[in-house]
């Protein structure tokens, strides 16, 4: 017998009679792999699911607790989703880019986390910035952030990067790591602890599989080679999947996800950007857009440094991506103003001779 406070499973309530507990593993289409006390099973969704299920997030995805009618002979059936601790959610655009998309749905991607690794690699394709949106995500997930910097191997200087991450978010472990040469690794042992799990962020080709890999002390996925010079990789892990490492922690591993849309994120840009948010309080009017108002606490705090131009910059960028998921039509007036604004001025310079040379 499996006991599954061994996969996280706290119990809040007796299941109903007839109802055992389970851990969803993996998720192929409607086919699910559930962990129970009596071994792995494969599962599908009850019927009433369907009907009484509202929005897609309410269907169970990888790292979910969920109640299901145990059958010793064929699929089991899940009948219940347990409430989640932490959820990682993205927008998905339903395969439009980003532009064009009709309808914007949230798609958890992974629940139950303890700890989001976000995984960046140390190559020439390092960003701040892209770790700060994933940071973003993470704050508002219920999970906490752990920043892995990988290929500590290729890297000349590690200090730097280090530096520049611990600068950005003061509050967020980092960790430099190498797959290959195994430096870094033993400070993870503080997360991976039983029962704990442990999901992965990060672009594709920075070196989750890679990671895994090491962690599991055995190839589970496929790492497929990369061309340094410019990161471009195939995508190789093409589903979710929850693995039990020998630490007795949990890794739940994601596709490498290069469009990573911001998803309802405001809570999480606040609790990152709680000093700019702080200065709009001091603002002069309480409608300051922060550009050429006088009294202006952001444009003094910019002046004298106390806010840095990149910190500010960030938050901006941020908001106005989530500005965009949150509500695409204003995101596309704000665009088609702002075409308008370069065309009319186009235009001016045209009817004034053209540019001064
Ligand atoms: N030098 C070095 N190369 C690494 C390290 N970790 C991973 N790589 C290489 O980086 C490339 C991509 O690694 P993966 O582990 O497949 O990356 P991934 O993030 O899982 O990529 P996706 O599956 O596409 O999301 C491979 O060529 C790995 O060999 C490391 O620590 N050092
Ligand atoms: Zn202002």
């Amino acid at each position: 017998m499996i006991d599954l406070k061994q996969y996280g499973y706290i119990e809040a309530e007796t299941p109903p009679i007839g109802l055992i507990p389970g851990r969803v593993t993996e998720l192929q289409r409607d086919q699910y792999t559930v962990i129970t006390e009596e071994g792995e099973v494969t599962a599908v969704l009850k019927g009433a699911f369907y009907h009484t299920a509202g929005a897609r997030e309410d269907f169970p995805c990888v790292g979910d607790f969920v109640l299901l009618q145990y059958n010793e002979n064929g699929a089991s059936r899940i009948a219940k989703l347990l409430p989640r601790r932490s959820k990682f959610s993205r927008a998905d655009f339903s395969g439009h880019a980003i532009g064009y998309a009709r309808t914007i749905v949230e798609q958890v991607v992974a629940t139950n986390f303890d700890y989001v690794f976000i995984v960046s690699s140390l190559n020439w394709d390092f960003k701040v910035n892209r770790i700060m949106r994933y940071l973003t995500q993470t704050r508002q997930s219920g999970g906490q952030p752990v920043v892995i910097l990988t290929k500590a191997d290729l890297a000349p200087d590690l200090n730097a990067p280090l530096v520049d991450v611990q600068k950005a978010a003061p509050d967020v472990p980092v960790h430099a790591i190498s797959s290959h040469t195994g430096v870094g690794l033993d400070a993870l042992c503080e997360y991976l602890q039983p029962g704990k799990t442990v999901v992965l962020l990060g672009m594709s080709g920075v070196g989750k599989s890679s990671l895994l890999n090491v962690l599991m002390n055995q190839e589970v996925m496929t790492v497929q080679a990369i061309r340094e010079e410019d990161s471009r990789g195939r995508h190789t892990t093409t589903h979710r999947q929850l693995f039990m490492l020998p630490s007795g922690a949990m890794v739940i591993d994601t596709p490498g996800m290069r469009e990573l849309g911001l998803f309802g994120a405001d809570d999480g840009i606040s609790a990152g950007f709680n000093d700019v948010e702080e200065l709009f309080t001091q603002c002069r009017f309480n409608d300051c857009r922060h550009q050429t108002e006088p009294g202006c606490a952001v444009l003094a705090a910019l002046a004298d440094g106390s806010l840095p131009c990149e910190h500010w910059e960030r938050y901006l960028t941020q908001k106005q991506e989530n500005k965009f998921v949150n509500d695409k039509s204003s995101y596309l007036m704000d665009k088609r103003a702002c075409h308008k604004s370069i065309a009319m001025r186009n235009k001016q310079i045209k009817k004034n001779g053209g540019f001064k040379k």
